[in-house]
This record gives structure tokens, sequence and C-alpha cells, in this order.
């Protein structure tokens, strides 16, 4: 009797044990997979696509970026897939429009190779265009919307997500190219650390300032200090991820590469006695011919036209980095300027600080001379560099770069020298130091205007900061830690009781 109300205990036990047992086992396993999956509940991977066309004064450029749509508010996850080089020269030298579809196409063919089907329809495609179609606008309005519908007729024909074709604003181009930047160098994101609070009052003084070298105008944009003297249409604002930044921008028409080469040589031209330019920023040994239609044909470059000048000049290399500098330095105009110290073209740059980011031709022109390199660390270098290079006779400088484009190549001696004077102009005389030329940057994507252009277009950049994930790291493999050994516990002794019982039934 005594035996049997035992057994009944132990039995009665034992089954409402294994429940509770299996109870708790079920509540760990669904506490496990909830933290997991509130956790980790966006990383499973969809990717995006975005395509921009780069119409610049010399070529365009078609980029197709991706980013995972999940992670999209992590810093620097956006990167580059694939840059097409466009055939032909910049849109707005395009006259016979039956021919836009011949250039562009190709790339548009490459898009729809290099997106998956499934995507095309979702992809946004951009075109931006900038100082090239500036130029025209001023001369033919008409063409400049002529070339602009074609465009747009022939995207919308593909299958993407055709979102338009503009001239962007000279504050746009400076200021994506700003935001380009600083988004794949992190910058824009940077913890809150207790130092960061610490330093909260000049927190925008971790980004970099942005140098734009195109080839009909030339962008800087920076996070002034204490600058009063800026009118305020120079100055932007924006919110991003949390944090305000009041940003100078100002673009300089003109004065990108070809337009200030162009402008240079038809202002000398004014004073040739005969059809013979002798051309200080080309190499001894150079010679080629000019249609003066061409010479004065920009808006650069009109107010020196020569109407006494045949159809065409002859221009020869003298190889004379002083002059060449000489020349270049009577493009900077400071006669506007009166209380403040001020640059060409009439602008106020507030001064020049912190570190700056140097691309497009800045980086092409200096990194084909070498000097790219953190040794190089001043003007006089530089001043070094030119003067050997420039006057090193073109026979010699085109078989030692035999592979490098002619057109660039015969213009690397005026292209570096322009770099170093408008540089000085700037305001980096002091500052050579702070400034790093930059291509592709962390392996992203290229330094420009396009990227920060789409990242804005697509709200992909958020005013504040996105909620932070539900539990910190630690707390997070604390809890998988708990609830898995506490599984574990669970299982063992359920286990054991199990054994048990089976053996107490036998
Ligand atoms: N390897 C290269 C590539 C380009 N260039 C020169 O760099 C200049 C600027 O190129 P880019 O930044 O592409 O200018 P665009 O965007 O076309 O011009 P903009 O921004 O003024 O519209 C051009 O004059 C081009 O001749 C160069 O010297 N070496
Ligand atoms: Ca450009």
């Amino acid at each position: 009797m005594e035996e049997s109300r035992d057994s009944r205990v132990k039995r009665f036990l034992t089954s409402n044990g294994m429940v509770i047992l299996g109870f708790i086992f079920i509540l760990c396993l669904i506490a496990l997979l909830a933290v997991g999956l509130v956790q980790n509940k966006a990383q499973s991977e969809n990717f995006k696509y975005g395509i921009v066309f780069d119409a610049g004064s010399s070529h365009t450029t078609m980029y197709i970026y991706k980013w995972s749509a999940e992670k999209v508010n992590d810093t620097g996850l956006v990167y580059e897939i694939e840059a097409c080089k466009v055939k032909g020269r910049g849109i707005a030298s395009y006259r016979n429009l039956q021919e836009i579809p011949v250039y562009m196409s190709q790339c548009m063919g490459r898009a729809k190779d290099v997106i998956p089907r499934f995507k095309h329809q979702e992809t946004p495609v951009y075109l931006g265009a900038t100082a090239g179609m500036r130029l025209l606008r001023f001369d033919n309005k008409e063409l400049v919307e002529k070339i602009l519908s074609s465009v747009s007729s022939l995207f919308k024909s593909y299958p993407f997500n055709f979102q338009g074709a503009r001239i962007i604003s000279d504050a746009e181009e400076g200021s994506y190219g700003w935001i380009t930047i600083n988004y794949l160098l992190g910058r824009l994101k940077e913890k809150h650390s207790p130092k960061s609070l610490f330093w909260r009052k000049n927190e925008s003084q971790s980004t970099y300032g942005a140098l734009d070298l195109g080839g009909a105008s030339t962008q800087i944009t920076f996070v002034p200090v204490n600058e009063t003297h800026t009118s305020s249409e120079m100055l932007k604002h924006f919110r991003l991820y949390g944090r305000n930044y009041t940003v100078f921008t100002h673009s300089y028409l003109c004065f990108g590469k070809d337009q200030a080469l162009l402008w240079k040589m038809a202002r000398n031209a004014t004073q040739l006695q005969s059809d013979l330019l002798l051309e200080p920023c080309f190499h001894p040994g150079y010679t080629t011919t000019m249609a003066t239609r061409k010479l004065y044909g920009s808006y650069c470059s009109r107010k020196f036209n020569n109407l006494d000048q045949g159809d065409t000049i002859r221009i020869q290399g003298t190889g004379n980095f002083l002059e060449c500098q000489r020349s270049i330095l009577e493009l900077f105009n400071a006669s506007f300027c009166n209380t403040y110290d001020c640059v060409f073209d009439s602008v106020h740059v507030p001064p020049i600080w912190g570190k700056f980011g140097a691309f497009s031709a800045y980086y092409y022109t200096m990194s084909f001379l070498n000097l790219t390199s953190e040794d190089v660390s001043s003007e006089e270098m530089v001043t070094r560099k030119m003067e050997e290079f420039c006057s090193t006779p073109w026979a010699v400088v085109n078989t030692t770069f035999a592979d490098v484009n002619k057109k660039y190549l015969s213009e690397y001696c005026f292209s570096g020298t322009y770099v170093l004077t408008l540089l000085q102009k700037l305001g980096f005389t002091e500052y050579w130091n702070q400034i790093e030329f930059l291509n592709k940057i962390n392996g992203y994507a290229e330094a420009g205007w396009s990227l920060g252009y789409m990242l804005n277009l697509t709200n992909m950049i958020p005013a504040e900061l996105p909620p932070p994930k539900p539990f910190s790291r630690p707390t997070y493999i604390t809890l998988m830690v708990f609830f898995s050994l506490l599984l574990a516990v669970v299982f063992i002794l359920g286990s054991v009781i199990f054994q048990k019982s089976s053996h107490f039934w036998k």
C-alpha cells in the first residue's frame, strides 16, 4: 500500500516535471529564435541598383551602384559595380541628335547585362549634366533642350525607371561631390563617442573638403570655421544622420582644365603677328594646329576673338614652366577684391583649413606626374617636378609614355602647372600636405558628384540617425548564450529524468 502511494507520487512528479521541462524547453527555443530574429530581422540580402550618367563637358560616364536594401543605413555600403565610358565627347558637343542612341546604347546595354532582369523596372536612372551644358545654355538654349529630350526619349525606351535628365546646378555639383567623399570616407556617421561629444562644437571638423577639377569648371566645397565674410548664397545647409553641416561651395565656370587652356591660348593669340602661337605650356618640339573657330568658339574664350586671323593657327611648344605659370596667372583676376583676402573671379573663399580630397583632373594629373604620394608635401616639390617635365622634349615624353592617350599626354605640362597655380590661388600654399588626391575611395566608388546625387535622390542619407538595433552587441550575445545554456540544461535535465522514469517503469 505504502509502495504504491510512493510510486504514484513519483509518477506524478515525473510526468509533471517532464511537462514543465518541456514547457521551459519550448520557451527557451522561442526566446532564442525571437532574439535572433529581432536582431537580424534586416539581414537577408536584397540588393538594389541605381544608374547615374555623369554628363561632363569632356565626356559622359555611366555609373552603376549597388547596395543592400536592408543595410542601407550603414555608412559606405553603396558601391560602384560598373563605370562605362560613353563613346565620343561630352553631350554638349552633340550636333547630330540621331547619333545619341549610337553613343549611349552601348552603356545602357551594359546596364541591362549587369543588373538582374527582375530588378530592371525598379532601378532608377538619372542623368546630370554639368559645365559643358551650362556653357551651351548661354549660347543655344534650344539645342540644350533638344539634347536633353533626345537623351530622355532614348532612356525611356529601356526597361529601367527613368527619373530625368537635367543640368545640375553649381551648388549641387560641389555639394554632392562633398557628400560623396565624406560618405565613402565614413565621415558622416562617426560614432557619438564621449570624445566626439566633448568636441561637439567642432564636430564638422571631421569632414573632408572636396576639390573637383573638370574640363569646363572647378568646384571647392568645405565646412568653414568662424566664417563671417562669406555670402549666404555660397553657404549650404544639410542635416545628415542627425548632424547639421554648413558648407561653403563655389563653382568657377571656365576654370576647368580644358576651358582654361583654350581661354589662355586665345588670350595669348590676340598679340600674334603671324599664325604661329608659341606655347610655353607644351613641350619643346610639340606642334599642332587649331581651327580658330574652335579657339574662339567657346563662351570662355570668345571675347579674345581676333577677326583678322585665318581659319587655323599653328601652335608650337616651348616647354617653359615659368612662362607657362605666368600666362596661367593672368587668368586669375583679383581686381574685384577689396577688404578681405580674396581669390580669382571676385569670390571670397573662406580660409582653408582641415583635410581636403582632390579628385577628377586633380587626381588624373597628379597621379600621372607621380605627385600623389604623401611624401610630396610641399609646393616646391611640385614646382621642381613641373620645371623638369615641361622642359622635356615632346619626342622623349611621347616615347616614354607611348601607351598614354596623346591628347592627355600633350597637356600634362599645362595641367600640372594649372593644378599648382589653381591650388595656390585657392589658398593652399601653406596647406599642401592637407590635400589627398583621390580616385576610387576605399575600393567602393569613384569620387565625384554622381554618387552623392543618387544618395540624395533615393533618400539614402536620412536627416536623422536611424534607430539603434534593439539590443547592443554585448546584450545580444549575453541573451543568446543565456538562452542556449538554459536550453542545454533543460535538455540534459529532461533526458536524466526521462531515463530515470523509464528505469522506474521497468
Ligand atoms: N586620364 C585622364 C582623364 C582625363 N583627363 C582630363 O581631365 C579633365 C577633366 O575630366 P573630367 O573630370 O572627366 O571632366 P568633365 O566631368 O568632363 O568636365 P566638367 O566637370 O567640367 O563638366 C579633362 O579635361 C580631361 O582631358 C586627363 O588629363 N587624364
Ligand atoms: Ca565633372
